[in-house]
């Protein structure tokens, strides 16, 4: 029987997967993979002056999220992981360069890295998609007030949202949920969370019930 090892929550920046992650945590008893936001040694400096920084930050974000995969691997329980390595390549990556804010030979060295550590990565069973616009975003970043992403352009969550759903449509590795939480208050509304549960569960029931 197919055991749920590993979801992993995925979404544009303030789109409220930590949250999510948390939540899930607690309900189902899943361990969780966050990614430690205050050890970043690039992220301040990242969002000063993207061109300067972007590769480093990159290469660090990959480093850290393969580091979380082979954790998750070799863990017997189920681990909730908050953002997926996929989206630090085609959404972040992509659009860091696409964007004029990284160099084609520092991009091409960086998808060669990511090729030589594809054999290491595996996909999670199941991908939860959190879809959010704009006005949603900006509200959650601002409410939570870090102020390094105080300096964080409409353009750019704009064109992370294209880079999301693009990839998001292609995506094929596994179980997939698309949520839309643009009406949603799950941290604060319980039906609005046990609606996404029940989603998971059919998901879960899905994947018990294949073998
Ligand atoms: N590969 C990446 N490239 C650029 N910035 C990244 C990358 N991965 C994460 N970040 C940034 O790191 C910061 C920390 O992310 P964090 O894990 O707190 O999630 P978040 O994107 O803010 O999500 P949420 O609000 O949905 O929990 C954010 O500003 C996020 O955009």
């Amino acid at each position: 029987m197919q055991k749920l090892k590993h979801v992993a929550v995925a979404g544009n920046i303030g789109a409220g997967k930590t949250t999510l992650a948390k939540k899930l945590s607690h309900h189902y008893g899943w361990k969780t993979e966050f990614e430690a936001v205050e050890n970043n040694p690039y992220l301040e400096d990242f969002y000063a002056d993207m061109k300067q920084w972007s590769f480093h930050l990159q290469v660090y974000f990959l480093n850290s999220r393969l580091n979380q995969v082979k954790r998750i691997r070799k863990e017997e329980h189920t681990v909730v992981q908050d953002r997926s390595i996929y989206e630090d390549c085609f959404v972040f990556a992509k659009n860091l360069y696409e964007s004029g804010n990284m160099t084609e030979r520092d991009y091409e060295n960086y998808l060669a890295l990511f090729k030589s550590m594809s054999p290491v990565i595996t996909p999670p069973d199941l991908l939860i998609y959190l879809r959010a616009d704009i006005p949603k975003l900006v509200g959650q970043i601002e409410k939570r007030g870090r102020n390094y992403e105080e300096s964080i352009r409409i353009d750019y969550l704009k064109t992370l949202n294209q880079h999301y759903e693009e990839w998001i449509k292609n995506y094929d590795l596994g179980k997939l949920i698309i949520i839309d939480v643009n009406q949603l208050d799950y941290l604060n509304n319980v039906e609005d969370f046990a609606l996404i549960v029940s989603k998971i569960d059919t998901e879960i029931n899905g994947l018990f019930s294949n073998q």
